[in-house]
């Protein structure tokens, strides 16, 4: 059941839109729903059942009690009730405050995972911040901890006087018990039966209110996961879902297009007007957080544009079937992924339908450059890229890394390609090689790329320069030189360098 519950929070996970990275509610609400996902709904159902099987026990130490008197019973249950009441509360209480803390909470996880995990190890070492990282930790469980505290020590106070009320009322009625005994009233048998039949039902009452509180607090788990489950998306959602035509030849339009990021207020594109034509190669240049990336992220639908609208072959993209749009696109991410899978694998996800076909996979890394160093990797194409789960598994350079990334795009046969700082870690000869394929497959599909080397976007059909969210030049390489503007000052300083 638990596994059920978390493949259901996992497949919700997978497909929540971008938007909600951004959003520190999302975490927090998936987060509420993982966090208790290990134990929970099985201690819902199994606490059920003890708390069935406890009332009971309880209802049959009480009958006994009645044949002594039925107030013994009585007392002892109406004792308990403020007990009960206060384990509740205070249950509830925690169960608030662990809820409202889960930003810490995320916050201690992330740090604890900076000390263990290898991302970070090399930069803990170099810059010896292990202790700095211990103590940021630190302080947040200390905010963490001063929530709970308040909560714990009442609720121990409070837990310890109603306690004693009960202790109070079953040592006085023991004392009945026990003068009665004396006095011939009952035998010594009874005596022993009905005193440990006291006792007994005092336990029982306990273990009762705890399964009690602990199955409600179940509920309020519940509440949690399902307000994981029904988060509703960002993202426009139609009801025509057109499928977009296969063919290579698209014709996008970006029209008036602005955009915030979700819970930001400051406009990252400005009233972006662009025409893309079918088997054009666009580069999109500018500084860094002009807004280059985030344009692409538009363009595959990772966001939907605040103002304005972004056409595929005259179609708005918010109508079509968001997976099938998808497919239309090969990417390369700048921050693209490294999965500890094969290589092989590594290279089919960008078309997973397709893992077994072998020749397109060799093809698409020969395209990549990548076939050359698979070859002389120890299992070629099966070698595993981690060491972390594999003995034989072997560790990837960066510019090998952009190069599996690469052939992942080719592998996926799409209409458009749009690549984020392709050849960014590539060697002199594999960028050379690399852009001479773009060359070629611009032919027959549209490609979108964003590069820092100016060289490179000369071979691009239109270079398009973005300035604050602005586009602020568009023309072929040729034509923004002649212009003279922010293009032609940044091509010359780069070509300055290459000079020297
Ligand atoms: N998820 C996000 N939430 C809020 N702001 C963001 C987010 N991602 C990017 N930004 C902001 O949007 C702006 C544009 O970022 P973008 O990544 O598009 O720039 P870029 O032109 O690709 O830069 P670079 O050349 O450095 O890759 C930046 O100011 C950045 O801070």
């Amino acid at each position: 059941m638990s596994n059920h519950i978390r493949l259901k929070i996992m497949d919700k996970a997978q497909r929540v839109d971008q938007a909600y990275y951004d959003i520190p509610e999302y975490y927090n609400k998936m987060e509420n729903a993982m966090r208790e996902v290990s134990y929970r709904p099985v201690t819902i159902v199994s606490s059920s059942f003890t708390f069935f099987s406890y009332c009971t026990t309880l209802i049959s130490y009480s009958i006994v009690l009645m044949r002594f008197s039925p107030w013994v019973p009585v007392l002892v249950i109406l004792s308990s009730i403020p007990n009960g009441i206060v384990q509740n509360k205070f249950k509830d209480k925690v169960f608030e405050v662990t809820k409202t803390k889960v930003k810490e909470r995320r916050q201690m996880n992330y740090l604890s995972n900076m000390v263990t995990s290898k991302d970070f190890s090399k930069e803990i070492r170099l810059f010896g911040i292990g202790n700095y990282i211990v103590s940021r930790y630190k302080n947040v469980f200390n905010k963490y901890f001063v929530a709970y505290k308040g909560t714990l020590v009442k609720s121990s106070l409070w837990n310890f006087m109603t306690s004693l009320l009960i202790m109070g009322v079953i040592g006085a009625l023991s004392v009945w018990l026990g003068i009665s005994a004396l006095k011939g009233y009952i035998s010594l048998g009874d005596f022993s039966l009905y005193t440990s039949s006291l006792f007994n039902i005092h336990g029982y009452i306990n273990m009762v209110i705890t399964v009690g509180a602990f199955v409600a607090q179940g509920n309020l788990y519940i509440g949690n996961l399902r307000a994981f489950l029904e988060q509703k998306s960002h993202l426009y959602e139609t009801s025509k879902k057109i499928k977009p035509r296969r063919s290579g030849e698209h014709y996008i339009k970006f029209e008036n297009v602005s955009f915030k990021y979700p819970g930001t207020d400051r406009y990252v594109l400005k009233d972006i007007n662009l025409e893309i034509y079918p088997g054009e190669t666009i580069a999109l240049v500018g500084l860094n957080g002009a807004g280059k990336s985030t344009l692409v992220k538009l363009l595959i639908r990772l966001y939907d544009p605040t103002e304005g609208r972004i056409l595929l072959d005259d179609i708005d993209l918010k109508e079509y079937d968001i997976e099938a749009l998808r497919s239309l696109y090969g990417v390369v991410f700048q921050d693209f992924c490294r999965y500890a899978f094969t290589v092989e694998e590594n290279i089919a996800i960008g078309d997973i339908d397709n893992i077994r076909d072998k020749d397109r996979i060799y093809e698409a890394a020969v395209k990549s450059k990548a076939d050359e160093f698979i070859r002389n990797l120890p299992r070629g194409y099966e070698t595993s890229l981690t060491r972390e789960f594999e003995d034989d598994g072997i560790e990837l350079s960066i510019g090998q890394w952009q190069k599996l990334a690469l052939a992942r795009a080719f592998f996926r046969d799409a209409d458009i390609l749009i690549l984020d700082e392709p050849t960014a870690s590539l060697d002199v000869e594999a960028e050379y090689e690399v852009f001479k394929l773009f060359d070629q497959l611009r032919e027959n599909r549209t490609t979108v790329f964003i590069s820092h080397r100016l060289s490179s976007a000369t071979i691009a059909s239109k270079i398009v320069f973005i300035k604050d969210g602005m586009i602020s030049e568009v023309g072929t390489h040729r034509e923004l030189m002649e212009k003279g503007g922010d293009y032609a000052r940044l091509f010359k300083m780069q070509a300055e360098r290459y000079q020297e």
